[in-house]
């Protein structure tokens, strides 16, 4: 099943700058997919649009057979719901636990009290944190606290989830550690979409990958062909 459809989407931020430009491509569910491209190509842009932080110009994005512009005031954050998503700099509220973080936006969403503190701990599980669910972020390592930032995005089990640069400030071997989460996700029902200038990175993990070149879709690599 497609879970995400660009149709011929063009970007353009208010003052004229063409961020993308008629970009079209899908994404299947269960797919683990990497964006790449030079600085300012268009990859913030383009999840950005997936999660409703900015809207296209022109064209359609459509998540579920959804097209996004019908989604509007109080059905966004139910689309965030869907859809989770991961900062590089993780954006964490550093006066609250590593728990209360996590279970921010549950809460937002309306999920019962009990069910909160039952999906926390599963999810701060999932990513190895079971044990600082009361520490402060600021007591944590860099690496731990993009994994509260995961853990965050995945509470709510998304249906798709997109993160920028997740790994931009870790070191190598923490960054593949970080990709060992997000490549977990696909088996539990989450499509990831990771946008990262990391070539190396990106290789090493032989999925597909989209290029981007100044705002267009200059390749589209599947893994058999990475590999090769
Ligand atoms: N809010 C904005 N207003 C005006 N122009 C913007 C805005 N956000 C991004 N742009 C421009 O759109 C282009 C694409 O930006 P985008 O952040 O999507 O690129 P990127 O590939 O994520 O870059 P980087 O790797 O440096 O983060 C850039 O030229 C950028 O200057």
């Amino acid at each position: 099943m497609t879970l995400l459809r660009f149709d011929n989407v063009t970007k353009s931020y208010p003052g004229g700058h063409t961020a993308l430009s008629e970009l079209s491509f899908s994404v299947d569910e269960g797919e683990m997919i990497f964006v790449t491209g030079h600085s300012g190509a268009g990859k913030s842009t383009l999840l950005k649009l997936i999660h409703l932080s900015e809207r296209p110009t022109r064209g359609t994005v459509l998540v579920e057979e959804r097209n996004l512009a019908k989604v509007r005031g109080r059905q966004v954050p139910l689309h965030r719901r869907r859809v989770g998503v991961v900062y590089q700099d993780h954006r964490l509220l550093m006066d609250r636990s590593v728990f209360d973080n996590v279970a921010l936006p549950l809460l937002i969403a309306g999920t019962p009290s009990a069910e909160v503190g039952r999906r926390v701990r599963v999810t701060l599980e999932k990513v190895g944190l079971g044990a600082r669910e009361k520490a402060r972020p600021g007591e944590l390592s860099t690496g731990e606290q993009q994994r509260v930032g995961i853990a965050r995005a995945i509470a709510a089990q998304p249906r798709l989830l997109v993160a920028d640069e997740p790994t931009g400030n870790l070191d190598p071997t923490l960054a593949a550690e970080i990709m060992d989460h997000f490549a977990a996700l696909p088996a539990q029902g989450t499509t990831v979409m990771i946008a990262s200038h990391d070539l190396a990175l990106v290789k090493r993990m032989r999925r597909r990958v989209l290029v981007l070149s100044h705002g267009k879709l200059a390749d589209d690599i599947s893994p058999e062909e990475l590999a090769s």
